[in-house]
């Protein structure tokens, strides 16, 4: 017997976005249903096209559809990323879906290893990702990228992002002698800092990861709560000191109400580049147990290698340079997570606080 659509779509109801907890129906991802006989095709439109549980998915709606009578089931793949709550009204970056923020309590922690990394893994799984190195008193996105052009501008007004590895990156180590910004004071590289995020052309973006400077000063303060941000990914390695700054660095966090987006352990365990045997020099799980702890995601942990600092030192980062390695996967998964975790925020967040749209300089 023939399918009706309408039976169809009760039967998608029935299946879940196991990450937003919600039915396909309702969250609008069902798109291009249609039925010939008890043959359906149909497009399943993800937030993200990092999305971390498509297997389960198709699998719902395969068991959900033959379950109504359907012989065959053929499902395609879309995705919208959404903008974060408030994101229309912004100022500074029009075109820019998410603000990404990644921090970390201390320096040293890999923190722009990461977010250049999540940010090219995020790209090669389809989104549109910028990244703004923010870490004006140490930048080191010119190097990570390899990029020793300087940016022009089209219209005059706004510099063009340097494309790189499929990102488009901006940092204040394109412009100016990083030795220059050394004696800057808070209020000016705050400054200097806003401009770049509203006179870059960043175009269209789904995730803008904006590499914060470390620690919990008064710069990654400031700027965090003048950007209408998704929320921060934090950045720790498995030792106990590093630890119980980002846990500092998550209060802080909170209190401007910036969402947790999650905490990525870095430098996790050691590969042996010879017999890739793991060794946990850091020791491991520390930062897993905290983030249960404090009600955080665990996004994920990346081994300490010696190819990812080979990739960040040779301007090649590890994702886009040996992308069917481990280490590769490790910054897929985590960036697999990373979205999730965005895609889920935004559902959750009714409004984003901002304290500030317009830059303070
Ligand atoms: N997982 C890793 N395996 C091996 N080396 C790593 C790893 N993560 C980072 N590194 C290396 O550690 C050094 C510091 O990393 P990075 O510059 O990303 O840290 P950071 O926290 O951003 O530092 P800062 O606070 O100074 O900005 C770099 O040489 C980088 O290549």
């Amino acid at each position: 017997m023939a399918l009706d659509p309408k039976t169809a779509l009760e039967a998608l109801k029935k299946v879940q976005d196991p990450e937003l907890r919600r039915d396909l129906v309702t969250l609008g991802m069902v798109k291009d249903l249609k039925i010939e006989g008890t043959a359906v095709s149909l497009q399943v439109e993800l937030t993200t096209p990092a999305c971390p549980l498509k297997d389960t998915i198709a699998k719902d709606v395969e068991a959900a559809l033959r379950q109504v009578g359907a012989t065959r089931v053929e499902l395609s793949w879309g995705a919208r990323v959404r903008s974060a709550p408030g994101v229309a009204e912004a100022a500074l970056t029009p075109g820019v879906k998410n603000i990404v923020l990644v921090g970390a309590g201390k320096g040293g922690v890999g923190k722009s290893t990461v977010a250049l990394n999540l940010a090219v893994s995020l790209a090669r799984m389809g989104a549109q990702v910028g990244i703004l190195d923010a870490d004006i008193y140490g930048p080191s996105l010119p190097v990570m990228t390899g990029t020793t052009s300087r940016p022009n501008s089209k219209d005059g007004k706004r510099l063009e992002p340097i494309v790189a590895h499929g990102l488009k990156t901006m940092s204040i180590g394109y412009l100016i002698d990083p030795d220059q910004a050394l004696v800057w004071r808070g209020p000016m590289v705050t400054g200097a800092l806003l401009q770049l995020l509203r006179d870059v052309n960043w175009g269209e973006l789904d995730y803008l990861v904006l590499d914060l400077p470390p620690g919990t000063g008064d710069v990654p303060l400031t700027l965090a709560q003048n950007v209408r941000a998704a929320g921060v990914v934090l950045v720790s390695t498995p030792q106990d000191v590093a630890l119980a700054d980002v846990i500092r660095a998550k209060l802080m966090f909170d209190k401007v109400s910036i969402p947790v987006l999650g905490i990525v352990e870095n430098m996790s365990t050691f590969v042996c580049p010879h017999c890739r045997q793991e060794t946990a020099i850091f020791d491991h799980g520390g930062v897993r147990a905290a983030a249960d702890k404090l009600g955080m995601r665990f996004l994920g942990e990346i081994p300490l290698d010696l190819a990812v600092r080979e990739g960040g030192d040779q301007g090649v980062p590890i994702a886009a340079g040996q992308p069917d390695g481990p280490q590769a996967k490790a910054f897929f998964a985590a960036a697999q997570q990373v979205a999730g975790a965005i895609s889920v925020q935004n559902l959750k967040a009714p409004k984003l606080p901002v304290l500030g749209a317009q830059p303070r300089a």
